[in-house]
């Protein structure tokens, strides 16, 4: 387990607090900090507060809040940022990009579980300037689907 700092910004969230659902659980649901339900209309993208900050601390962890399965499956609502990147200086309030890619409506209830966040390792790279690659690799300038479909 990873020490995280979490701060609550709206006391509501005292009772709701990120957790994980099963003992195998990567990620903790994120819930809608809202004073009323909002609609979301057909491509529409909203700001959510969460009601909570965290700050990680430790450079070789990040968070990333992705969407959830059944929410952005059945219903369209994921994203607007398509993955929200935390960085482990952050410490400013947890905020959620909820975008209806679907064609209907989207009602967000107050403390609806909106998106999941995940702790992540982070491997940080130091940059070395060189003119060409000491080796040839396999793959070589291959991308972009050159190794084909099937
Ligand atoms: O879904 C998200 C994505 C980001 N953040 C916060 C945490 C993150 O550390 C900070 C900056 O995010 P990012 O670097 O992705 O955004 P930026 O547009 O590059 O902003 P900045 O110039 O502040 O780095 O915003 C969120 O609360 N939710
Ligand atoms: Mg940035």
């Amino acid at each position: 387990m990873v020490p995280v700092s979490l701060k609550i910004l709206d006391q509501r969230m005292r009772e709701h607090l990120p957790a994980y659902a099963t003992e195998g659980s990567a990620g903790m649901d994120l819930r809608a900090c809202l004073e009323q339900a909002v609609t979301i209309e057909p491509g529409q993208t909203i700001l959510v507060p969460t009601g909570l900050s965290i700050h990680i601390g430790d450079p070789d962890y990040a968070a990333v809040i992705l969407p959830r399965s059944g929410l952005g499956h059945k219903n369209g609502i994921v994203l607007g940022n398509l993955v929200g990147l935390i960085d482990s200086d952050y410490q400013g309030p947890l905020m959620v990009s909820a975008w209806n890619r679907s064609q209907t409506p989207f009602v967000l209830e107050p403390m609806e579980r909106l998106a999941q966040l995940v702790i992540v390792p982070v491997a940080r790279a130091q940059f070395e300037l060189v003119d060409d690659f000491s080796q040839v690799s396999n793959r070589g300038q291959g991308g972009f689907g050159s190794t084909g479909t099937r």
